[in-house]
C-alpha cells in the first residue's frame, strides 16, 4: 500500500471480498467508491446485504480474501476505530477509565498524557462520574458510550459505527449519535452503518447495499423519495428497491405530496420539516 497522503480520499477500486470456504464465494463486490476526508457516509442495507463486510473493509479491518485495489488515503495505514452493535464484544478493560487508558496506551500515547486525555474524553461522553464503575454497574447505553469514548480517544481521522445504536434505547441512541456528530464536527470522517432510516444524516451521502453490491450511492432526499423531477407514479424510491421501509417521517412527506399540501422538495432536514409542519 502507498504511504498515506493526508488529504487523499480513501478509495476502493473494483474491490471484492471472497469467503474462506472451499467454494470461495464472493461476499461483496466488485465495489468502487471513495470516501473523502471529513465526510459523513450513511451505509444502509437489509440483513446480509454486505454492510458489515464493507464497513470493516473501510475501517481497514478486513483484507483477507480481498481482490482489487484500495488505498486508505487520509485514513492512514492503521485500522480505524470500529464501534460495534454490542459493546461487550469490544470492551477490554473493567471500567470506562481502564477502557480509554488501554486505547491510549495501545496508540503509544505517553504515560503523562494518558490521564488528562482520558479525563477529557470521559467528560465529553458524559462518563466522568461513572469512570470507575464496573460494567455490571452500567447500563447497555453507558457501556456503549465507553466503547465510543475508547474509539474517539485516539482522534483517528475515520471512525466506523456499525449499527452502534441497534441495542440501545432512544435516549442512549441519541447520545451516541450526538457524539458521532460532534466528532464529525471536529473533522473526523464517520461511516454510520444502520438499518434504521430515521438515523440517516439528512444532508450526507447514503450508500445502500443489496446482494453484496452497491445498489444506491447518492443523496438522502433522492434515496427516500426518488427523483422528484419524474412522475411520482414512475416507480418506488431507491430505499424501497433496497428492501428498506420508509421511515415514518418520510412516509408522511410522501402523503403530503400526494395530497398536494407541499410544493417544495420533499423534506429531509429539521429546518425543512419545520417549514412543512408550519404550513399545515
Ligand atoms: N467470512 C465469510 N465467509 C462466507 N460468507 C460470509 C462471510 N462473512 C459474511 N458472509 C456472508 O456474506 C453476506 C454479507 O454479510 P454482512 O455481515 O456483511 O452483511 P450485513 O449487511 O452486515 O448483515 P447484518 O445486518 O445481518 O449484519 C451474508 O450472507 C453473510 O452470511
Amino acid at each position: 500500500m502507498r504511504k498515506p497522503i493526508l488529504s487523499e480520499p480513501l478509495e476502493l477500486s473494483d474491490l471484492s471480498i471472497y469467503g474462506s470456504s472451499e467454494d470461495s464465494k464472493r461476499i461483496i463486490g466488485p465495489i468502487s467508491l471513495t470516501v473523502a476526508q471529513g465526510e459523513w457516509l450513511n451505509l444502509v442495507g437489509v440483513n446480509g446485504s454486505g454492510k458489515t463486510t464493507l464497513a470493516r473493509l473501510l475501517a481497514g479491518l478486513t483484507m483477507e480474501g480481498a481482490a482489487g485495489e484500495w488505498s486508505r488515503g487520509f485514513a492512514g495505514d492503521m485500522p480505524s476505530p470500529y464501534v460495534m452493535q454490542q459493546p461487550e464484544a469490544q470492551l477490554f478493560g473493567e471500567t470506562p477509565r481502564e477502557e480509554v487508558h488501554f486505547a491510549l496506551e495501545w496508540l503509544g500515547v505517553s504515560a503523562q498524557e494518558i490521564a488528562p486525555r482520558a479525563d477529557r474524553i470521559l467528560q465529553e461522553t458524559g462518563l466522568l462520574s461513572l469512570t470507575d464503575c464496573t460494567w455490571d454497574q452500567l447500563s447497555g447505553g453507558q457501556r456503549q458510550l465507553a466503547a465510543v469514548a475508547a474509539a474517539a480517544a485516539g482522534e483517528a481521522p475515520l471512525i466506523v459505527f456499525d449499527e452502534a445504536t441497534s441495542m440501545l434505547d432512544d435516549r442512549s441512541s441519541r447520545r451516541v449519535q450526538q457524539l458521532a456528530r460532534s466528532l464529525h464536527g471536529k473533522g473526523t470522517a464517520v461511516v454510520w452503518v444502520t438499518q434504521r432510516l430515521h438515523e440517516l444524516e439528512p444532508s450526507a451521502r447514503v450508500i445502500a447495499m443489496l446482494g453484496g453490491g452497491i445498489q444506491y450511492d447518492g443523496r438522502v432526499r433522492e434515496f427516500l423519495y426518488g427523483d422528484e423531477s419524474r412522475d411520482p407514479a414512475a416507480g418506488t424510491a431507491p430505499c424501497e428497491r433496497c428492501g428498506l421501509r420508509l421511515p415514518y417521517l418520510a412516509a408522511l412527506g410522501v402523503e403530503l405530496k400526494r395530497l398536494d399540501r407541499d410544493e417544495s422538495p420533499s423534506p429531509v432536514t429539521v429546518d425543512e420539516w419545520r417549514r412543512v409542519l408550519n404550513l399545515l
